[in-house]
């Protein structure tokens, strides 16, 4: 009995010291906490997230679930756990309605009656909708009945990238999530690509990939801005920046870097390959806090068309100077661009089971030269048991008595783990996995690079210096 009233009141402490660290992070940037009605962007939503608050945000996650489970009836718990899906649900419906779009002119709040006339959606219903979406702080009843955008909602309005990844997760993601039950128990690998999404979205032409070319481009689209989107929840600006770390390992080979990759630190004219880039967010970041860089950056031909215009638009110095190549390419069927510095693929791995992986990464293998690198940035997934020996030691092990791998603090990366099963027959991977992976394809582990969220692994050719 003492000992988990112990534990209870450790989790406590955990909280209450995050948080206090968390004020001061707030208190240093000279603004206040934003309240949970205020729709206007606060500099630590954007601005790069050091290691030490990344941690403290996930011991209040993490901690805070766990007290409330622990105290609170297991039935109660596991009933509101199996109803979540119904936040999706709701999600789906006003990002469909458009409703933050059609509450934008009006901070004051706007009655039902009115949205619903706007979303022709019966206002009873929609009243409903919103109202269990304010509970989780996404969108306010600011009198009853009346709604208005929040620091939640305000995300969704329809030309926002946040919006479009939540259009995503709740829309394709959702039907994929659907069929997962009926996939793994009565698996037919003959239909569509034998995945969740083929079955959920009853296409039997191929996988994801092939449903935004052959189906439905203006939801291959909205993917294109959800991975904008998807940069901004991991913050890549993490990629560039390089944050302070208290990791510190003694691993002897595989060592994790205190920082960053050091892309800024590369010499003049270096290349960096972007396979897989989507409409080049991220390598335009990197060119463009790094001017030293040339990019070329490889995906299919319609993205590569998407990502002329975004470039244009977004990038025309770089586009003038001729430091931005933008090429198409079918990673299955051809290497990239051969002989650049650097291959680096963010969030693409993830998206293919190891078979189609191992031709990926021997294709861009073929097109690298003895010096050549390849950096996949990707989530590492971590046990929830402690790992004890060599492997454990190259993650940050959470306080206890929280779960190991900090629990709900790190819940993104274990959605989104799921999301690749269901939606690519796919995974996120483990740190070990990822060095099986790439040995399997004549590459070998240099360094891990510890970048926010997410990490950027670096292989070279086996054997190479
Ligand atoms: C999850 S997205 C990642 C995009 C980008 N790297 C990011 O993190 O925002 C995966 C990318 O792989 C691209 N892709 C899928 N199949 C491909 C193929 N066969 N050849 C080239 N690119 C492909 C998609 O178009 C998409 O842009």
């Amino acid at each position: 009995m003492e000992d988990t009233f112990t534990q209870l009141d450790q989790l406590v402490s955990l909280i209450s010291s995050s948080v206090d660290y968390i004020k001061r992070e707030f208190r240093a940037s000279g603004q206040a906490i934003p309240s949970l009605k205020s729709i206007d962007e606060h500099p630590l939503d954007t601005g790069a997230t050091s290691q030490k608050l990344l941690e403290a945000l996930r011991i209040v996650h993490g901690a805070s679930a766990q007290l409330t489970t622990m105290i609170a009836p297991p039935q109660y718990t596991l009933s509101n756990l199996s109803f979540a899906h119904y936040y999706s649900a709701c999600l789906n419906v006003v990002n469909t309605a458009k409703v933050a779009d059609h509450l934008r002119d009006y901070p004051e709040g706007l009655h039902v009656s009115r949205l619903a006339a706007l979303t022709k959606l019966d206002g009873n219903q929609l009243a409903r909708i919103l109202r269990m979406l304010a509970i989780k702080h996404c969108f306010t009843e600011v009198t009853p009945d009346v709604f208005a955008n929040n620091r939640l909602s305000i995300h969704l309005l329809s030309d926002s990238p946040v919006g479009a990844l939540s259009g995503l997760l709740t829309d394709e993601n959702y039907h994929a999530g659907a069929s997962l039950t009926d996939t793994l128990l009565h698996p037919d690998p003959n239909f569509g690509n034998g995945s969740a999404f083929s079955r959920g979205l009853n296409f039997d032409g191929g996988g994801l990939w092939e449903f935004y070319q052959q189906v439905d481009p203006a939801r291959g689209k909205r993917f294109d801005q959800a991975m904008v989107g998807h940069g901004a929840v991991i913050k890549f600006d993490a990629i560039v920046t390089g944050l302070s770390s208290k990791r510190c390992s003694s691993v002897p080979v595989l060592m994790f870097n205190l920082a960053g990759f050091p892309w800024r630190s590369q010499p003049d004219g270096t290349t960096v390959c972007d396979v897989g880039g989507g409409v080049g967010h991220v390598s335009m970041h990197i060119a463009k806090s790094c001017p030293q860089l040339r990019v070329i950056l490889q995906d299919l031909p319609s993205v590569i068309e998407q990502a002329k215009l975004f470039w244009k638009e977004a990038a025309p110095k770089i586009m003038n100077e001729g430091r931005v190549q933008l090429l198409p390419i079918n990673f299955l069927k051809e290497s990239p661009i051969t002989g650049c510095d650097y291959y680096f693929l963010k969030s693409v791995i993830h998206d293919w089971a190891d078979k189609d992986s191992k031709v990926i990464l021997t294709n861009i293998k073929n097109a690298m030269k003895p010096t050549s690198r390849l950096i996949l940035h990707e989530f590492l997934i971590q046990h929830i048991a402690p790992v004890e020996g060599e492997a454990g030691r190259f993650f940050t092990r959470a306080p206890e008595p929280l779960l190991a791998n900090y629990g709900d603090g790190r819940a993104f990366e274990y959605y989104s783990d799921i999301c690749m099963m269901a939606s690519c027959n796919a995974k996120e991977r483990t740190l070990e996995e990822f060095v099986v992976l790439g040995r399997d394809c004549g590459l070998e582990l240099v360094k891990v690079w510890e970048c926010g969220q997410m990490n950027s692994i670096e292989f070279k050719l086996a054997g190479a210096s």
